[in-house]
């Protein structure tokens, strides 16, 4: 049976995920199996630290860097989230991640989370600003505390995170390399309006900082995933699940190791010219189609109203 064209517009509450919902995205079976085209050691001699990396993308990215030969840091809110990536990269490569909770809405925390890395290994080379999300709803209803979860998380957090990252750069004369996962906002988001904000901020903070930190030799890029299938997947109801495919033109869905393998390229010796730049990866769907992720009103069908 086709999925329904339109729906009645939802909130949808994390509470709503119940035990019977498929699990999402690439569990760590399937990420051990992942093959990639990169040499085992393209990442040697680099520290990278990546933001959300308990789970989906930032996970995917912490477990391919570490196999190329990286050592890797990671944050995140939920410190089980963590150990998970902990865990199977021990299990994988032998290297030991450090794990650090931070909530990077916090600038403090932010702070302490740069020195503690520095400390560890000596040095940061590429962070990779991946924590974020959001909810679908209708716009004109966001209430005021949601806009500014959505808002400080994805802007501000990213934000810190860049700040204090290149000002330990500045200080002790090394380069950097900063790669922010956005979202591709090019045609706006219906019911994604906070996020879309936010990423079109981040977007521009980009282009606007790869040109005044080259000075010090800090690169600033970003990546624009389309629809990508990750655990985040649990904030939307599955009436909308099952059209997220048509998103793009290719009818898919993409994975987190799509993303993960951008973010080894652009932490590579192979990205040392590329700045100020954001790599779109969503499978043709920019020039493609809008998706309604808490359901599309009737207005807006073809027999809906003029
Ligand atoms: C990227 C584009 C989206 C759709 C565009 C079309 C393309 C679709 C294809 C892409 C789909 C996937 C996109 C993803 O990015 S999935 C991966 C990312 N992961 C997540 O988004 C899940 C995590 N999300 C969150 O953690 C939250 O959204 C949030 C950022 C808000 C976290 O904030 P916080 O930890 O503070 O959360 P709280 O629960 O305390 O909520 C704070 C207030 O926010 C409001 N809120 C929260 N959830 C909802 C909801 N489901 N519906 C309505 N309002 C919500 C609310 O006011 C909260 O306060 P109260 O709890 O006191 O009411
Ligand atoms: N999946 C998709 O189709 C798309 C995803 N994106 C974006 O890509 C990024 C990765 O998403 P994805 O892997 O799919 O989703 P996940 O939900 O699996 O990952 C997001 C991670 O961010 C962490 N996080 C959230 N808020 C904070 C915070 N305040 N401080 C620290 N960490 C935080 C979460 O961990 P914890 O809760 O433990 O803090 C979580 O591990 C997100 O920014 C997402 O919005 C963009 C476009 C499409």
């Amino acid at each position: 049976m086709s999925a329904p064209k339109t729906f009645e517009p939802k909130i949808f509450r994390p509470e709503d995920d119940g035990p019977d919902r498929p699990r999402r995205g690439l569990d760590d079976e399937s990420l051990r199996t992942q093959t990639t085209i990169y040499r085992d050691d393209l990442l040697a001699g680099q520290t990278m630290l990546i933001t959300g990396a308990g789970s989906g993308m930032g996970k995917a990215a912490a477990y391919l860097a570490a196999r190329l030969g990286a050592q890797v840091a990671i944050c995140g809110r939920d410190p089980d989230k963590l150990d998970t990536t902990v865990k199977l990269v021990r299990e994988e490569t032998g290297s030991e991640v450090l794990a650090v909770p931070t909530n990077i809405r916090d600038p403090e925390a932010v702070e302490a989370l740069i020195d503690k890395v520095h400390g560890h290994f000596g040095g940061i080379d590429t962070i990779v600003n991946n924590a974020g999300g959001q909810f679908p709803q209708d716009a004109i209803d966001f209430s005021r505390k949601g806009w500014l979860a959505v808002i400080d998380t994805n802007l501000n957090g990213t934000w810190w995170m860049m700040q204090e990252a290149a000002k330990r750069w500045r200080e002790i004369g090394k380069p950097g390399n900063i790669i922010n996962i956005v979202a591709n906002v090019e045609r706006g988001m219906p019911q994604a309006a906070h996020t879309c904000a936010a990423r079109a901020g981040v977007i521009y903070l980009s282009k606007t900082l790869a040109t005044e930190w080259s000075r010090w030799n800090i690169r600033v890029n970003c990546i624009g995933p389309g629809v990508i299938e990750t655990e985040g997947f649990r904030m939307y109801p599955e009436e909308a699940l099952a059209r997220f495919h048509k998103a793009n033109p290719m009818k898919m869905r993409g994975n987190a190791w799509d993303v993960a393998e951008a973010i080894a390229y652009l932490s590579s010796p192979a990205a040392r010219f590329i700045n100020g730049d954001l790599l779109i990866i969503d499978g043709g769907q920019a020039q493609w189609g809008v998706i309604w992720p808490a359901g599309m009103p009737d207005y807006f069908s073809e027999d809906g109203a003029a």
